[in-house]
């Protein structure tokens, strides 16, 4: 669904690169985590990915089409939702769909199905300049899904929202992308990342540093341990074991059998552990 090969981008067109030679692919129905800190290059790419930046040095292929030489037809694929949403303030939010819906030549879908979705029912009529910041962010990100994108761009698609609606956010991504829709999710939030993603990027200082599964690099990263909590003659031990030397496994074998266990967990990197670690940077 995307191509990237050598990509390159710079502001001040000399040899200073927001995003320096990135290499990636992106296959169809995968939901793909560009994750890095604030400065990173996660915008210029994304930017660059759907039109917004002309391109200046590498290759780049979306949807099927050379962004070298963007075809119209493209936006009838894609869909984004950013972070500076370019409503229009005056403009309901109904009429805001309605208006964007007409600029694609597909079948799109129904204003109020969409507003319902994201939880706006009944303040459709509301002009979207007085709107709040994060119903802004579910107006764009309802419109961004109107003409039923193949490809999906969404930045940061939970940012500022309370954790009722943020929920109902993921549950629509997900649903979209069992229907099969390519998913390219710009993230600073590790946990969004980890919940959703197929694969994430590691990207800092314009560079792309790791590219693999969550799971994948929490098996690579995370610490082989068991830990435990248990009740020994009335007293709470917390103890930690090796699940690769036989010596603790034995050990760990030996607590379950003879004692009442209270909790037992494996110790998982998280994703920002791993990231630190990769990287020496955090993700903010
Ligand atoms: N319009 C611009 N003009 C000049 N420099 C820019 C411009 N936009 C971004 N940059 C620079 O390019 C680099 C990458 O920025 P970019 O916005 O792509 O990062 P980001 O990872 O999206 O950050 P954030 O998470 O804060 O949005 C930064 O050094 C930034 O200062």
């Amino acid at each position: 669904m995307i191509k990237v090969k050598h990509l390159y981008h710079s502001y001040s067109n000399d040899n200073k690169y927001a995003i320096k030679d990135l290499n990636f692919e992106i296959k169809k129905g995968e939901i793909f985590g560009f994750l890095g800190p604030s400065g990173a290059g996660k915008s210029t790419t994304q930017n660059i990915l759907v039109g917004i930046l002309q391109l200046q040095q590498g290759e780049v292929e979306v949807a099927g089409y050379n962004i070298k030489h963007i075809k119209n037809e493209m936006f009838n694929k894609i869909g984004m939702s950013f972070e500076q949403s370019n409503l229009y303030s005056k403009m309901s939010a109904f009429e805001n769909l309605d208006f964007y819906r007409k600029l694609f030549d597909v079948e799109t879908r129904d204003p109020n199905d969409m507003i319902k979705l994201v939880g706006l029912e009944g303040k459709e009529n509301i002009k979207a300049g007085k709107y709040s910041k994060g119903m802004k962010h579910r107006l764009t990100f309802a419109r961004s899904m109107i003409n039923n994108p193949q490809m999906w761009f969404l930045d940061e698609p939970t940012t500022g929202l309370d954790p009722a609606i943020s929920s109902q956010i993921k549950d629509i991504i997900k649903k979209e992308n069992e229907k099969g829709v390519t998913i390219f999710l710009t993230t600073h939030n590790m946990y969004i990342a980890d919940e959703l993603c197929d694969r994430v990027a590691f990207i800092v200082d314009g560079k792309i540093r790791l590219i693999d599964s969550p799971k994948a690099l929490k098996l690579k990263y995370g610490e082989k341990l068991v830990e435990v909590e248990y009740f020994k003659d009335g007293e709470l031990i917390k103890d930690s074991f090796s699940t690769v030397f036989k010596d603790q496994k034995d050990k760990l074998i030996d607590v379950i059998n003879k004692y009442e266990i209270l909790t037992m967990h494996t110790k998982e990197a998280s994703l920002e552990e791993i990231f630190i670690k990769v990287t020496g940077r955090g993700l903010v």
